[in-house]
């Protein structure tokens, strides 16, 4: 995170500072719509878009992210491309081929399972539905840490059959991530686990990997306060990481393009096809992916920025926008300590 001593001034942000409400096609956290505050600072802009019910501690380290993006800049690229895969929110599975239709051809999916109010069976069918549709990609499937260690083990067995490349955050916390692990590996079914929640949300996003919990970890630019800080975990983790995306404008995701296009190894399709889901972006020319990628070069020249007219277009309620100031102040003030 930035030392106090290098924040711009509180000023500078406020007087930038543009909040939108986006619209999406498709439910996703249960929304339809994002609300993000984006800052425009010498080097580019930011996104500042924690979800709204984290507390300003949590929401501190994404106004970091935001604050390194636009004063900072961004790391080099080390890759040219970005492969990405297509996500598949908990949808009814007769809704998958339309979700996937909006990707594009993409080598890898992720699907939502686990949704509080659905069974396994919905998560069999939703799973059954995009193997049907790409008998070939990488299937990974992500709990958000809803499942009990039992129920884990439980869907994973029966959707194995499936082909999984992994179960990302099958439950909460590490212990039941290694538990959901060991057990899996035991019956004899190699479902890698990757940690989200547990590094993303975690006081100490090194102990899961520390830990031995999880064969892979997923990484967000935001959450964890920014690329460079993002880098680092990556390095001290030792684990192949995929970048993901916090469901961010084209200009949050630029920063996920960009942390994974500085990572030295991109093993796997990362999480930053989400742009897909917008039913408008702020940037004239949206990081949406095409023939399965994303392209870093727009990102690396700065390229990815807000439309005025649709910073205009999509400008959030007043009492909104109030809201969102109100938060970055606060959030600025957790920052400078
Ligand atoms: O990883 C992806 O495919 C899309 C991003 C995603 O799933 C997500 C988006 C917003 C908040 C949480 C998550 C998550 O990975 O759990
Ligand atoms: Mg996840």
């Amino acid at each position: 995170m930035s030392p106090a001593s290098q924040l711009p001034p509180l000023a500078e942000l406020e007087a930038s500072a543009a909040v939108v409400r986006l619209p999406l096609t498709v439910k996703f956290r249960g929304v339809l719509e994002r609300e993000a505050l984006l800052v425009q600072g010498p080097a580019g802009w930011g996104e500042f878009a924690p979800f709204l019910e984290y507390d300003d501690v949590e929401s501190s380290r994404w106004l970091a992210s935001a604050i390194e993006a636009a004063w900072e800049g961004f790391p080099a690229p080390v890759r040219e491309a970005v492969p990405v895969n297509g996500t598949v929110p908990a949808v009814g599975a007769e809704r998958v081929p339309e979700i996937l239709a909006k990707y594009g051809a993409v080598s890898a999916v992720k699907v939502k399972v686990a949704e509080r109010g659905q069974t396994l069976a919905d998560d069999l069918a939703r799973v059954a539905a995009v193997r049907e549709a790409l008998p070939h990609a990488d299937v990974r499937v992500d709990a958000n840490a809803a499942w009990t260690v039992d129920e884990a083990v439980e869907a994973l067995t029966a959707l194995a059959p499936f082909g999984l490349e992994y179960a990302e955050q099958p439950t909460a916390g590490i212990e039941g991530l290694a538990e959901v692990r060991s057990r899996l590996r035991a019956s004899g079914l190699r479902v890698p686990i990757a940690a989200d929640e547990s590094v993303r949300k975690a006081e100490d996003p090194l102990r899961v990997a520390r830990a031995g919990a999880a064969d892979l970890i997923i990484v967000k630019a935001a959450p964890l306060g920014g690329v460079r800080r993002a880098l680092e975990i990556v390095r001290e983790a030792g684990l192949p990481a995929v970048v993901s995306s916090a469901l961010d404008t084209s200009v949050g995701l630029a920063a996920g393009v960009a942390l994974a296009a500085a990572l030295p190894e991109l093993p796997h399709a990362c999480g930053l096809g989400t742009g897909a889901l917008f039913a408008y972006d702020v940037a004239r020319s949206p990081l949406v992916p095409r023939g399965g990628v994303l392209p870093v070069a727009p990102v690396a020249a700065g390229e990815v920025v807000p439309d005025p007219a649709l910073l205009a277009e999509h400008a959030a309620p007043g009492d909104r926008r109030t809201w969102w100031l109100e938060r970055l102040r606060r959030c600025y003030a957790v920052l400078a300590g």
